[in-house]
C-alpha cells in the first residue's frame, strides 16, 4: 500500500493489536477501542506512530493526544501543495528540494514535524508553542527521534506574531501549518461538550491553552492572514486546519477581502467521515493542481478557487498528430512552448494575451520580417525571456476513453484567471472546429 492510502479505510484495530502488544491490552472483545479511556487513545496514537512512521512518542496526561490519521492527512496535503507548485513544474515529489516549514502551536507531540520529517528527508521545521509544558515534551520527542538537526522548537508568547520569521531568524519558508485552538472561551468549550447528546467521540485531554483562544479558530487564522499580508512571499503557502464548516466560510470570505487570489481548500477525510478542513493561501503565482486546490466535496462552488484544469476532446486519432497540431498553433504565437513527446506533455509561458487579434497581427508582421529560427534567437537575445510570465500552462495529451484525444490544460502559473480561461477557449476553438 502506498503511504498516501495508509488511512483511506477505517482503522483495523485487531491488526494493530497483533503488531503492537502495548495496544493489544486496550482492544475490547468486540475488536473496538474505548475512546472514552484516555490511556487507550494515547496508546493508539503511540502504536500507530511506531508501526507506520517508526516514531517514538511521549505525552503528558493533561495535554492533547493527536489522532494520527487526521494529522497525517494534513501533511499529505501540504506535500501535494508544494509538489504541484514547485518551480520544476513536474507536479511530482522532488527528493532534492530543501523545504522549510513552520508548525504554529506544535503541541507536546510535535506531531507535524515528526511525521513530515519521517516522510521527506529534505524537510526541516521550526515549531512554536506558547505553552512551556508542551515545548518540554516537544523537545524530548524531537530528540528521541534523532531530529534535533531538523526540527527547532521555539517558545513564543501570546502577544508575539504567530509567524515570527524575524525572531526565529528565517528569511523565508516554504509553508506554515497550524491546528489552532478551536473554542473562543472555556464557557464555549463546556457548552459544546454539554450539548453532545452522546459521549464525546474521543477522550479530550487538552488543556485550556490548547483548546481556547480569544475569538476561536477564525480569529486565530485571521491573525495569520493579517501577518501574511506583511510577510507576502517570505512564505510560499500559509495554511491552517479548521474544525468547523462555518469557519471555512468565514476564512475564505476573509481571504477574498484581503485580495488573496490564490488559495486552496481540502476536506480532511478519515475513513468515510469528513471531520476537518484545511485552507491554504499564497501571495505567489504558482497554481496548485485542481485536486489539491479544490479537494472538497463538502464546500459550495463559491468558496472554491478558480479551476486550474480544463479538459476537452479532439477528434484526432493519435496523440502525436494532436501534439503536432498544437505545436503549430502555439508556434505562431509570441510565447514559449516546449513539448516532450515521452511525457505527452508540453509546458508553456506567455507574457500576456498573445493570442488576441492585435497580438497575432503584430506577431505575423514580425515573422514576415525574419525567418522563424532567427526570430527565435532574436527573442531570446532581446531579454523577453526575463519578463515574468503572466501565464504558465501545461498541456497533457492522452487517448480518451470514448476515442479521440483528451487535451487537459493545467494552469501552473499566473494571477489572472481570465487570461487562463481565454487561453483555454482559444485553444479549444482552434482544435475542435
Ligand atoms: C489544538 S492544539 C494543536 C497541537 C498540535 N499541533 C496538534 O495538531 O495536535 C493548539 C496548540 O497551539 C498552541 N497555541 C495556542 N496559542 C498559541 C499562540 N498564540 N502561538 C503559538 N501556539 C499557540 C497550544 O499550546 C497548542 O499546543
Amino acid at each position: 500500500m502506498s503511504s498516501k492510502d495508509l488511512y483511506k479505510d477505517e482503522l483495523d484495530f485487531a491488526a494493530l493489536a497483533l503488531q503492537s502488544p502495548a495496544f493489544n491490552k486496550f482492544l475490547k472483545s468486540n475488536g473496538q477501542v474505548d475512546f472514552s479511556n484516555p490511556e487507550a487513545v494515547q496508546q493508539l496514537t503511540k502504536s500507530l506512530l511506531e508501526r507506520d512512521f517508526k516514531l517514538k512518542l511521549e505525552l503528558p496526561n493533561d495535554r492533547l493526544c493527536p489522532p494520527v490519521p487526521n494529522r497525517f492527512n494534513y501533511i499529505l496535503w501540504i506535500q501535494d501543495l508544494l509538489d504541484t507548485t514547485s518551480d520544476s513544474y513536474t507536479d511530482t515529489y522532488d527528493p532534492n528540494r530543501d523545504v522549510v516549514g513552520l508548525d504554529i502551536g506544535t503541541g507536546a507531540s510535535c506531531i507535524y514535524p515528526l511525521i513530515g520529517c519521517s516522510q521527506r528527508p529534505k524537510w526541516r521545521f521550526a515549531a512554536t508553542d506558547i505553552d512551556e509544558k508542551n515545548l518540554t515534551y516537544a523537545r524530548s520527542n524531537i530528540s528521541q527521534n534523532n531530529l534535533k538537526l531538523r526540527v527547532r522548537p521555539y517558545q513564543t508568547n501570546y502577544n508575539e506574531p504567530l509567524i515570527p520569521l524575524d525572531a526565529i531568524h528565517l528569511e523565508s519558508i516554504d509553508f506554515c501549518m497550524c491546528n489552532p485552538p478551536f473554542y473562543s472561551s472555556t464557557a464555549d468549550l463546556l457548552l459544546s461538550a454539554a450539548a453532545k447528546s452522546r459521549p464525546p467521540h474521543s477522550a479530550c485531554t487538552g488543556a485550556d491553552v490548547e483548546m481556547v483562544t480569544s475569538g476561536g479558530e477564525v480569529a486565530f487564522v485571521n491573525r495569520m492572514i493579517a501577518e501574511s499580508r506583511v510577510l507576502g512571499n517570505r512564505c510560499q503557502w500559509y495554511t491552517s486546519m479548521l474544525g468547523k464548516y462555518s469557519s471555512v466560510e468565514s476564512i475564505v470570505e476573509n481571504l477574498h477581502a484581503a485580495e488573496v487570489h490564490n488559495w486552496a481548500v481540502k476536506d480532511l477525510v478519515q475513513g468515510t467521515k469528513t471531520r476537518r478542513w484545511t485552507v491554504g493561501w499564497s501571495w505567489g503565482s504558482m497554481r496548485p493542481s485542481q485536486a489539491v486546490a479544490r479537494g472538497t466535496s463538502t464546500l459550495p462552488k463559491h468558496l472554491l478557487p478558480f479551476p486550474s484544469e480544463y479538459t476537452f476532446y479532439m477528434n484526432d486519432s493519435t496523440v502525436d498528430s494532436s501534439a503536432r497540431t498544437i505545436n503549430n498553433i502555439l508556434r505562431a504565437l509570441d510565447l514559449n512552448y516546449q513539448y516532450r513527446p515521452t511525457l505527452a506533455t508540453g509546458l508553456g509561458f506567455a507574457t500576456g494575451n498573445v493570442w488576441s487579434r492585435a497580438a497575432r497581427r503584430k506577431q505575423a508582421q514580425k515573422s514576415s520580417e525574419a525567418s522563424a529560427s532567427l526570430q527565435y534567437e532574436h527573442e531570446s537575445d532581446d531579454g523577453t525571456d526575463d519578463i515574468e510570465p503572466a501565464l504558465g500552462f501545461k498541456i497533457h495529451l492522452g487517448l480518451g476513453d470514448m476515442g479521440g484525444v483528451e487535451v487537459m490544460i493545467r494552469w501552473v502559473k499566473g494571477m489572472d484567471s481570465v487570461l487562463f480561461e481565454s487561453f483555454c477557449g482559444m485553444l479549444k476553438r482552434q482544435l475542435t472546429r
